[in-house]
Order: structure tokens, then C-alpha cells, then sequence
């Protein structure tokens, strides 16, 4: 029979802690829940479901790792980091040496702004929840960000108002990414080697493959100049390579920069345009041919295509997308405006992709921005450009893709919104130099057998 009796002292610490949550240390909050539990319910049942909590865990990992990886893992995460890096000394010292605390009038206390909760989405990036005191505003936080960050051994710590008296702290902990471009993936020979639903584009925070799906998506990449877009139009060309060879996947792309980004691989498109009439007349003949696969499947009876050399999987690639979207000649925008919203909302089940890249993803510059289904978000100029690419809220929860500094050491370093998942993951594409995409058209033109890079 569980005991009823409830020792003061464990009980006074509990409470506390409960009421202070930045006060306390996590060994004197769980040494007093787990001292009650043992007084009240005995040591083998306490360590019996420590134990078999921890077994759980180790199941659920070994078992399943992919949704420990995106459930228990984040929350891990946060726990370890609310309890160790931002526990209540720390945090009282820090704030107080940021000259961002405040003291009672009349009792001359010091009165920490207070921790709310903890998010660590990602190994590099954590969101901290702050209550700030009364006389406080954001701006004050945003005027010390640079002292928070260091106090806090952080790369960069951003502020975003919440509501208020509530502002997030974003702090990017370090940059998963050297200065170091990554080379190029080796060019697969093999059609059968090629998954197109993971077409390997680079690196995610974590070393691991950033693959994306290019079957019934429409992609969207936004970046300031010199963000390093170009590698997003290059990356899934390469991974596709022997499908472009055997014609299973056939990309169209519209270039209005002169043609300058594509030059060197003009030979890898089926069409390519540099001016803005011959783009006019490639988004035409792509509805088009959208429309007779269509009329194909439908009289197949069927509701899906399946790449092949006689119904390839299509891509529209649209450098500059803004050029053809908004300054353009107004009446011929407003029809080429009309033909690709057609093609993305039904494009997607016939094997018609579009990959939009865009320096300024307003809605202004892009009407057709939310039909885009895969989004990616490189060094852009303002906050807001962020959640217009990745979706409200998504600079709050650490893309802080406004604060990639525009050179060639971050070049090519953004963030996606995971599919499934309302956290951004930080990623960055590998990078193919002039020498590189030659070896691509090479390879696909002439099918020249690629040469392997030995380990
Ligand atoms: N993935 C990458 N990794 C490392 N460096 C890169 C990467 N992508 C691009 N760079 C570097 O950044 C430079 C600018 O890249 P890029 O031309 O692709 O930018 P952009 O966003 O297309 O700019 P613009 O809109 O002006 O065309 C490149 O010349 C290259 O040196």
C-alpha cells in the first residue's frame, strides 16, 4: 500500500520549482520528484518505471528511429537544453551581465525575465520563449543580441516579438556548414540508381543526403544574388543525369538573364529561352503538352503517369521567375500568369514540374508563390522574405535565413520546410563548378561514361 505521507522539505522543492521554473537546477527538480516517488511509492516501483522508460525510449529509437528522430528527439533535445545550457544561474547571470534584467523599486530586487519554454528543433538552433518584464520592450533585446550571442557562445541570436511581454530568442549555435563548397555528387550511370522521389541536391545540418522529390512537385527557391540559386538548377540535373540521357526526364528552362546561368548546359534542355517572348511560347507549348498527356492518361484510364521515354517526367525551370511574373509586358504577364497557374494545379499527376527560382518571393513579384509545393529559402534581404518562402512563423522557429552573411563561404546555405514537419532544416547544396556541368552535358550528349571518385 503506497504510503500517504508527504515530506515537507521534498514537497517544498517541488513546488519551487514548479513556480520557478528558471530557478532551478534539473538534478534538484528531479532528485526531489524522484525522492517523492520513492517515499511515497517505494524504490523498486520508482526504478521500475525509470527503467522501463528509459527501455522505452531505447525501443522506440532502435525500433523506429525515423519518428524518434522527429518526435522524441526534438523534445530530448529541448529538455537537455532547457535544464542544462539555460538553467536559472546561467540564465540569471547572462541577462544580468546584458544589462537585461530590471530591479523592484522598492526592494531593490532583481527581476529576471523569465524562461517560458524551450525549443531545439535542431541541433544548431534553439527558440527560447521569454516573459519580459514590465518596462521592457523587444527592441531592447534586439539592441543586445550581439552581446547575447556571445554570452551565450552562439553564432547569432535574433529576437522576434511573439505577443505582448512574450519575445522568442532564436539563437543559431554554431554553423553546421564549413566555409568549404560540397563538391558535386559522382554522376550516376544507371538509370535504375535514380529514385526520383530523393534526387540528392546536398547536405542537411545533420552530414546526411538532403534529397528532394521531384514527382508531382513544384519547387521554389528563393535567395538574394549571389545566394546561390544557380547550384539548385544544377544539383537536380546531376542526380537525374542518366534519366536526361535516356530522355525519361526532359527540363525545359526559361533564362531571361541573358541566358548568362545556363549557357554552359544550354545543350542538357529539350527548350531554353533568354528572351521574353520565346519564354511566352515555352510556357505555352508546356501547357499544351500537359493538356495531350492528359487527354494519354485519360484514355488509359489511368490517374497517374509513370516516367518513360514516351511520357517523360517534364520540368519547366524558371531562372529570375519574377522577370516573367511581374516585369514583363503587362497583358502577355497576365496570360503567362494564367498558363503556369494552370500547369501547377494540374500539372502535378501528369509529370509536370515547375522549379521557380526568384530573388524577391513577394507576392507582388510571384502571384503564383502558394502554388508552389517545395520551397527553399537562401540568403534573402528581410525578415519577412523568410516566412513568404517557408510559411508564417517559420523565422520564429530558427530559419533565420535573413542573417546568412551573402558570400562565398554561406553560399548556397538555406532552409526547407521539411514535409510533415512545421521545423525548418538547415540545408546546403552541393555546388557544380563550370567544369562540372560540362561533365554533365558530356555525359548526357555524347553518354560518356562518368569517371568515379575513388574513397
Ligand atoms: N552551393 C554552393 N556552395 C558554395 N558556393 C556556392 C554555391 N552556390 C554558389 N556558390 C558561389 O556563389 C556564387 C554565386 O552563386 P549563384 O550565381 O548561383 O548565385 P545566384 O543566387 O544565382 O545569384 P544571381 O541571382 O545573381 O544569379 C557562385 O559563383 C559560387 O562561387
Amino acid at each position: 500500500m503506497p504510503t500517504t505521507r508527504k515530506p515537507a522539505l521534498e514537497w517544498r522543492a517541488l513546488k519551487w520549482s514548479c513556480q520557478h521554473p528558471g530557478m532551478v537546477t534539473v538534478p534538484a527538480a528531479l532528485a526531489a520528484c524522484v525522492t517523492k516517488s520513492v517515499l511515497d511509492f517505494g524504490l523498486p516501483t520508482t526504478g521500475g518505471v525509470l527503467g522501463g522508460a528509459v527501455l522505452g525510449l531505447a525501443g522506440w529509437y532502435r525500433g523506429h528511429p525515423d519518428s524518434f528522430d522527429t518526435v522524441a528527439l526534438p523534445r530530448l533535445r529541448s529538455l537537455h537544453r532547457r535544464w542544462w545550457s539555460y538553467v536559472g544561474g546561467r540564465w540569471s547571470d547572462i541577462l544580468l551581465d546584458c544589462e537585461l534584467v530590471s530591479f523592484n523599486r522598492r526592494t531593490g530586487d532583481v527581476i529576471v525575465p523569465r524562461i517560458l519554454e524551450v525549443r531545439a528543433a535542431s541541433p544548431s538552433i534553439d527558440t527560447i520563449h521569454v516573459r519580459i518584464n514590465r518596462g521592457q520592450t523587444p527592441s531592447m533585446f534586439e539592441d543586445k543580441a550581439d552581446a547575447l550571442a556571445h554570452a551565450l557562445l552562439a553564432e547569432r541570436v535574433a529576437v522576434v516579438k511573439v505577443k505582448p511581454q512574450v519575445v522568442a530568442l532564436v539563437i543559431e549555435r554554431e554553423n553546421p556548414f564549413n566555409a568549404d563548397a560540397i563538391p558535386p555528387i559522382d554522376l550516376p550511370y544507371d538509370a535504375d540508381e535514380i529514385d526520383l522521389s530523393a534526387i540528392e541536391l546536398g547536405d542537411t545540418e545533420y552530414g546526411q543526403p538532403w534529397t528532394q522529390s521531384f514527382v508531382g512537385q513544384h519547387l521554389f527557391v528563393a535567395g538574394a544574388t549571389g545566394s546561390g540559386k544557380g547550384s539548385l538548377l544544377w544539383s537536380p540535373l546531376r542526380g537525374m543525369a542518366p534519366l536526361l540521357r535516356d530522355g525519361v526526364v526532359k527540363p525545359d528552362v526559361i533564362d531571361l538573364k541573358e541566358g548568362m546561368e545556363t549557357e554552359v548546359g544550354a545543350d542538357l534542355f529539350h527548350r531554353r529561352a533568354t528572351d521574353w517572348d520565346t519564354a511566352a511560347e515555352i510556357v505555352e507549348a508546356f501547357r499544351d503538352e500537359l493538356k495531350e498527356r492528359q487527354a494519354l492518361l485519360r484514355g488509359e484510364r489511368k490517374r497517374k503517369f509513370s516516367p518513360s521515354a514516351e511520357t517523360p517526367l517534364r520540368l519547366l525551370m524558371i531562372d529570375e521567375l519574377g522577370m516573367l511574373t511581374a516585369y514583363g509586358p503587362s497583358a502577355e504577364v497576365r496570360s503567362v500568369l494564367k498558363l503556369l497557374a494552370e500547369i501547377m494545379t494540374q500539372g502535378r499527376a501528369a509529370g509536370f514540374g515547375v522549379c521557380g527560382y526568384v530573388q524577391e518571393p513577394t507576392k507582388d513579384t510571384v502571384p503564383i508563390r502558394e502554388l508552389f509545393t517545395a520551397r527553399v529559402c537562401l540568403s534573402v534581404t528581410s525578415q519577412s522574405q523568410v516566412d513568404m518562402t517557408l510559411g508564417d512563423g517559420m523565422r520564429l522557429r530558427g530559419a533565420l535565413a535573413d542573417e546568412i552573411p551573402l558570400d562565398p563561404a554561406h553560399a548556397g546555405i538555406g532552409f526547407v520546410a521539411e514535409q510533415g514537419s512545421r521545423s525548418p532544416l538547415r540545408v546546403r547544396a552541393s555546388y557544380q563548378s563550370d567544369e562540372d556541368i560540362r561533365e554533365l552535358v558530356d555525359f548526357v550528349t555524347k553518354g560518356r561514361r562518368p569517371l568515379r571518385s575513388v574513397a
